[in-house]
């Protein structure tokens, strides 16, 4: 090791028991049980349901107050126990109502806080005493610390510690006391989280996802196909800011736009009334519980169709200048016949319905009109302007990837296109060829070369972002091509089929799962592939466990508006030390009625993979970063200390 760097590593060690007591340190990480991983995907908006999987750490909390409190209390005190640690000042409001005097109150304080240290305790049993600390409330750790290393020896101690406990109740600091805790328990439960792709779309919420994954302690994300939707926005792509504003209308969440981010729509909707009517195909979708007046909808569905009509127009120069995105059957505009209002699309002519065409020159159908353009340049404008927007894209820069080797598994959302027969797809770009992992390591290379380049909209990496969202070879779309035009304006719903990349019916195959993973230098007899995308159609009786459980699909849909095609509301999978967990959750109606009943959504776990021998950090990424250090400490002390 160069002498440099260690002369610098001097400064922090500079006596030998230092960097012995560091090394011992580190050796005794290593030798813990391997932290608790969890993986969500496909939350889609749906900040309740996510925020509700995240605070029982799906069903890790109750796991742990089963395993301390099984045969010393009832279901229903179990019930409420968990709740108060899911969320603890709603259910401190309504515990306190049903006591009738403060005597009574205190009591179950008392109790309460003794099982709380417990509960604690024993969730943080894999790790170090530092740690722990680390995750505690700041204003209470020698309060908590005390009541966490009691033993129960002397009788003297008992006195001190029910002292502690009632000069908290008596300062009036229970409440605080409790709340911290509770959320300690929450974070001590998961060691770190996987965002397996697509926060954005669809559901209200996004922003408040991604303001709690930023507040999370450790937290990596594999973007999906909405997510970049979202950052080519923000990189300067007209087309994928054209389309996350037409999926916000389609979905009536155009305050995330608006309110959210702060982006002015006036100009958008003064050409929308311009220039479109009602339209019953661009009718937004609202959820059963949102009220729309008839003008809100009207002005919506207007701004509907001119968004979608500016993206359809957007599209096309991009076809033209990049001929290996191999899009030409998508120049739509171009295969109308204005006239007599039909399409001919792969060879076959169909009447068009519903058609909203005021601002297309059929000589010239992908040209913007001059009004379009300029609403165009004034959204871009104020998308990258907008404070909290930028805040949210550069964390999911800095956080995310196209995919991730973490601990022997592959995760990604999407796919790795595939043949027929099973070969990695090769896309020419710029007369270079690419396949498998090199693809997915150039996509995500233009990608980031297009973020950092905001000013240029029209680039290549600008264009690629649009590619991801879209492209047949994209390993976040993984279809042929996206029907969005089909949908809306022809009735025959055969041409709405997107045709599967071969990859959605080869990842059953064990062969194939081996193969890909070993693309990735990833070892196949222990590596799982984890996707989301796909809702799993849990209802079709489709497993979200493939291959001999090699390939895990874990979108079961938090997205509300999926849920009639799952059957259920979203897998999440828990890998620890004894192995992998796949979790099913029941639809979530709201906070309100957990708190109530205190039942949870959740359901049965399927046991995917049962390690003999409990993994140790040391088999970990983390243990292997250690071992690094280890080394260099080791260097270190041969070179300064022992000669
Ligand atoms: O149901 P919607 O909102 O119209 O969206 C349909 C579109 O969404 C996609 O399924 C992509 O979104 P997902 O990544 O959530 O699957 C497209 O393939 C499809 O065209
Ligand atoms: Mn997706």
């Amino acid at each position: 090791m160069n002498s440099k760097y260690l002369d610098l590593l001097l400064q922090k060690y500079d006596c030998e028991e230092k960097v012995v007591t560091e090394i011992i340190k580190l050796e005794a990480i290593l030798n813990l049980p391997k932290g608790t991983e969890h993986f969500v995907s496909d939350l889609h908006g749906e900040y309740q349901a996510f925020q509700h999987v995240l605070r029982n750490g799906s069903g890790n909390v109750k796991k742990r107050i089963r395993d301390l409190f099984q045969d010393v209390l009832f279901e229903k005190e179990i019930n409420d126990f968990a709740t108060l640690v899911y969320y603890p000042e709603e259910k401190l409001k309504l515990m306190k109502s049903h006591f009738s005097n403060e005597q009574e109150l205190n009591r179950w304080y008392i109790v309460i806080i003794e099982r709380m240290i417990r509960l604690i305790s024993h969730a943080s049993s894999k790790y170090t005493r530092s740690k722990l600390r680390k995750a505690l409330p700041s204003q209470f750790v020698f309060v908590i610390e005390e009541l966490l290393y009691k033993t129960n020896q002397s009788e003297n101690k008992e006195q001190y510690y029910k002292e502690i406990v009632e000069q908290i109740i008596s300062l009036g600091q229970a409440d605080k006391l409790i709340t911290g805790l509770a959320y300690t328990t929450q974070r001590l439960v998961v060691d770190h989280l996987h965002v397996v792709g697509d926060i954005y779309d669809r559901g209200p919420e996004p922003d408040k996802i991604m303001d709690t994954l930023i507040n999370y302690h450790s937290v990596d994300i594999q973007w999906g196909n909405h997510d970049v939707l979202w950052i080519g926005a923000f990189a300067g792509s007209m087309v994928c800011l054209a389309n996350i504003i037409r999926i916000s209308a389609r979905y009536d969440n155009l305050d995330i736009i608006e309110d959210v981010y702060g982006i002015n729509l006036r100009p958008l909707l003064n050409l929308a009334e311009k220039y479109y009517q009602d339209n019953p195909a661009f009718r937004p979708k609202v959820h059963s519980d949102q009220k729309l007046s008839d003008h809100e909808t009207l002005q919506i569905t207007k701004i509907h169709q001119a968004i979608a009509m500016i993206q359809f127009k957007l599209e096309m120069p991009i076809i033209k200048r990049r001929p290996y995105f191999n899009m030409s059957e998508r120049l739509l505009l171009e295969k109308i016949d204005y006239d007599k209002n039909e399409i001919t699309i792969y060879g076959k002519t169909y009447p068009l319905e519903n058609t909203c065409f005021a601002t297309v020159n059929p000589e010239q159908p992908e040209q913007l009109l001059e009004e379009e353009k300029q609403v165009m340049e004034r959204l871009l404008f104020s998308v990258q302007h907008s404070e909290k927007l930028a805040r949210h894209m550069n964390f999911l820069m800095k956080k995310g990837s196209l995919y991730l080797k973490y601990n022997g598994n592959l995760l990604i959302h999407g796919c790795i296109p595939l043949d027929e027969k099973g070969n990695m797809e090769k896309m020419v770009i710029e007369n270079n060829t690419y396949s498998g992992r090199e693809l997915l390591d150039v996509f995500e290379r233009y990608l980031r070369h297009a973020f950092a380049h905001p000013e240029v909209t029209d680039d290549l990496a600008t264009d690629m972002v649009w590619y991801l969202w879209t492209g047949e070879y994209s390993s976040l779309f993984g279809k042929r091509e996206m029907t969005t035009f089909e949908r809306y304006f022809i009735k025959d719903k055969a041409t709405h089929k997107e045709r599967k990349n071969p990859y959605y019916y080869l990842r059953e195959n064990e062969e194939i799962c081996r193969k890909i993973l070993t693309e990735f230098d990833m070892n196949p007899d222990q590596g799982h592939i984890i996707n989301g995308h796909t809702p799993v159609k849990e209802i079709e009786g489709e497993n979200p466990i493939k291959a001999d459980g090699m390939m895990i699909v874990i979108d079961g849909g938090f997205s509300k508006v999926y849920q009639s095609t799952t059957g259920i509301a979203g897998y999440t999978l828990l890998y620890n030390s004894f192995g992998m967990q796949l979790v099913a959750h029941k639809h979530f109606n709201s906070k309100e009625e957990v708190l109530l009943n205190g039942t949870d959504v959740l359901s049965i776990k399927r046991v995917v993979d049962e390690e003999l021998k409990r993994k140790k950090v040391r088999e970990t990424n983390v243990g292997e970063k250690l071992l690094q250090e280890i080394s260099i400490l080791n260097s270190l002390r041969e070179y300064r200390y022992m000669n």
